[in-house]
Formats: structure tokens, sequence, C-alpha cells
């Protein structure tokens, strides 16, 4: 090394794909935050450009008025683990994409072809600059956003499992009700046309029903080394 600086690695590129519930977002957050890495929340996306329609009236049953919009707002995120953020033309909309409202839209939206394109790319543009290498998190990373990833994860969990981690949140909310929601969202997401919802053919699956976050943690973190490290 000359001048005796450090060697840098190169960026490692990770992909985190699978139903609702599994443990993807804080799988993710804490992997990136542990190895120093960036993050993306990419369902954060969709959730925006979905709130913005919403807010703006669109109509949510017709596929050509989101299509026609969709390259409108502008959604901006931010991929420090340790805070993530998210504006939608300038708005902090960390906590409006949350409402059971945009949760209920958010499939219909991200059907659209239009809509996927527009997010793609944007989802590309923030993992290419990422210097460290980035933790990407959603349904299709591994199968078409980056499909050359260093490593590709496919988290999945029993519905009851998810369920149950998702009423917990939603503090009161029925599980039955919940765990319904759930399975109807994903055979949206897993049926539609556009890079739907599945588990890229090279990528690693683990279920996380019977681990804690941490053992899951754990176990992402091992594979991230191991890829590094060459093996
Ligand atoms: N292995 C796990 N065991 C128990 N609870 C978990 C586990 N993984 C995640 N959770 C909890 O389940 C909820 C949903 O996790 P989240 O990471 O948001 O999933 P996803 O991003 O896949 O929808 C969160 O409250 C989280 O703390
Ligand atoms: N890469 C992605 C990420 C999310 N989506 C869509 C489909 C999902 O139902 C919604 C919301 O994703 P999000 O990860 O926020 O969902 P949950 O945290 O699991 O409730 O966005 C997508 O189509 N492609």
């Amino acid at each position: 090394m000359e001048n005796g600086a450090a060697p840098t690695a190169k960026p490692v590129i990770v992909a985190i794909d699978g139903p609702s519930g599994t443990g993807k977002s804080s799988t993710s957050k804490a992997v990136a935050a542990q190895l120093g890495l960036s993050y993306l929340d990419t369902g954060a996306q969709y959730r925006a450009i979905t709130w913005w329609m919403v807010t703006n009236g669109i109509d949510l049953e017709d596929p050509t008025a989101i299509a026609a919009v969709a390259g409108k707002p502008e959604i901006v995120s931010g991929t420090d683990p340790a805070a993530p953020a998210i504006t939608v033309d300038g708005v902090d909309v960390a906590g409006p994409i949350r409402t059971q409202e945009v949760t209920s839209k958010v499939s219909a939206v991200s059907a659209v072809p239009e809509v996927r394109a527009r997010i793609t790319e944007l989802q590309r543009s923030l993992a290419a600059a990422a210097a460290n290498g980035i933790v990407v998190e959603g349904r299709d990373i591994g199968t078409t956003v980056l499909p050359d990833a260093d490593l590709k994860i496919f988290l999945t969990a029993s519905p009851e499992a998810r369920a149950a981690r998702r009423s917990g949140e939603l503090k009161g909310a029925d599980v039955a009700a919940t765990r319904e929601a759930l399975i109807k969202r994903d055979a949206a997401d897993s049926s539609r046309k556009t890079s739907p919802l599945a588990k890229a053919g090279d990528a690693v699956e683990v279920d996380t029903t019977e681990l804690t976050l941490a053992q899951v943690i754990e176990c992402v973190v091992t594979l991230v080394e191991e890829k590094r490290a060459g093996k």
C-alpha cells in the first residue's frame, strides 16, 4: 500500500427481499449500522408515492391515471441506517406513509410499470452512490433492481408469526384481521406482472419464524462477512 494507506474494502451490495413482517427493515437497518453500510427502505419509497397520489386525489382504481402522474412527485430517501428519512416535494412523510390508508393502497400503485420504472431508477442511483456499500430491502431487489448484488437474502416467516409481529406494532390491532390483510397484500405483490415479490434463484433463504431478531441480524452479518472474505 502506498503511503501506508489502509486498503479500502470494495463496496458491498446486499439485497434483502421477502414478504411483509419477515423482519426486512429491522434486520437491514441493524446490519447496515453494524457494518458501516448505507441502508435503503424501498417500501418507504412506494409508500411515499402512494401517499402523494392519495393526497392529490388521483383515482387509484385507474392504472392509466397513476401512470400519467408517476413522474411528478420528487421523492428523496436518506440512506443513514441511524436516521432513515423520506421526503416528498420537501415534505417529511416518514409518519404519514405508515397509515392504514396508504398500506391498503400501496400494492395497487406499486403494480403500475411507470411507477416501478421511476422508483427503480432512484434505487439504482442511490446504490451506486453508496461509498462503502448498501443494504437495500424490498420485494424485487435481488431479482430486478440489483441483480448483480454481492449477497441476496430472502426472509420468510409463517403468516402467524408475521401477523403477531405486525399487530404488536399497531397496538391493539386484531391478529386475525392483520393476518388476512398481510396475506392479501402479499398475494397482490406476488401476482403483479411487473417485477413481483419473488426469491432470486441465487438468494439465501432464511426462515425467521423461530429466530429472534438478534439471531437473524447475526446470521446476515456473518453471511456478509463471509462474502467479503471471499468464502
Ligand atoms: N425475528 C423476529 N422475531 C420477533 N420479532 C421480530 C423479528 N424480526 C422482526 N421483528 C419485529 O416484527 C416487526 C416487523 O418487522 P419489520 O422489520 O418491519 O418487517 P418487514 O420490513 O419485513 O415488514 C417489527 O416490530 C420488528 O421489531
Ligand atoms: N421493492 C419493493 C418494495 C415494496 N413494494 C411495495 C409492495 C409492498 O406491499 C409495499 C410496502 O412495502 P413495505 O416494505 O413498506 O411493507 P411492510 O413494511 O412489509 O408493511 O410496497 C414493492 O412493490 N417493491
